[in-house]
């Protein structure tokens, strides 16, 4: 059962790296772990998440309510809580503003199929290169209800859902039964999305 502290080093650790892979520029990015009790660990808004400490990390209920009043939690708790609510496995969610994800994002409306590489393996099910995934792209939008709503709508039609999205001209969001399991998608997606950019470059 994943307690407060567990969760706040994990955090930490994590802003840490995604801020390494140059992933968090200024202020961007948000990271949140589904707690032992149901609530949600997730990063304050608005400070750099490559400098995280204790304090900023707070809870919200799976309804993004800031359990202690007065508390700022991200922007995009609504984003997090959305996916913990829908995929009960979920416990650990990471969001992140790369250029392979913002530039990708900006050309291609829809989705982004990554077909035949040996890393589709991090992703569930699939044991071979032989194989395609298709990630969502929703249109960006300040309203964070009204885009998880697109999103919710999104998932309602798919027969499998990636463990993934990506906003446009944004970022990405990627999720994992905990933080290791989340860091290792979303540094398979990252690869995969900069082998995409560079083909591109090269065609
Ligand atoms: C640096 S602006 C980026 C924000 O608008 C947002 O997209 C983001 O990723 C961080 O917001 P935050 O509220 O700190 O979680
Ligand atoms: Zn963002």
């Amino acid at each position: 059962m994943t307690g407060l502290a567990e969760a706040r080093a994990a955090i930490i650790a994590a802003g840490q790296r995604l801020d390494h892979l140059g992933w968090v520029p200024a202020t961007a990015g948000n990271i949140s772990v589904r707690l032992g009790d149901g609530s949600i660990a997730i990063t304050r808004s608005g400070g750099h998440k490559g400098f995280l400490s204790d304090d900023g990390v707070i809870r919200v209920g799976l309804d993004g309510v800031p359990l202690r009043e007065g508390d700022r939690p991200s922007a995009e708790t609504g984003l997090h809580c959305g996916i913990y609510r829908r995929f009960a496995a979920a416990g650990a969610v990471l969001h992140g503003h790369s250029v392979p994800v913002t530039v990708l994002s900006r050309r291609l409306a829809g989705s982004i199929r990554l077909e035949g590489y040996e890393l589709l393996k991090a992703f569930p099910g699939l044991a071979t290169h032989q194989a395609a995934v298709a990630l969502p792209v929703f249109e960006n939008d300040q309203d964070i209800a009204r885009l998880q709503d697109a999103v919710e709508t999104r998932w309602a039609e798919e027969a499998t859902i990636p463990p993934g999205y990506l906003l446009r001209g944004h970022g990405i969001y990627v999720w994992g039964a905990d933080m290791p399991q989340a860091l290792m998608r979303l540094e398979a997606v990252e690869f995969m999305l900069r082998c995409e950019l560079e083909a591109r470059r090269l065609s």
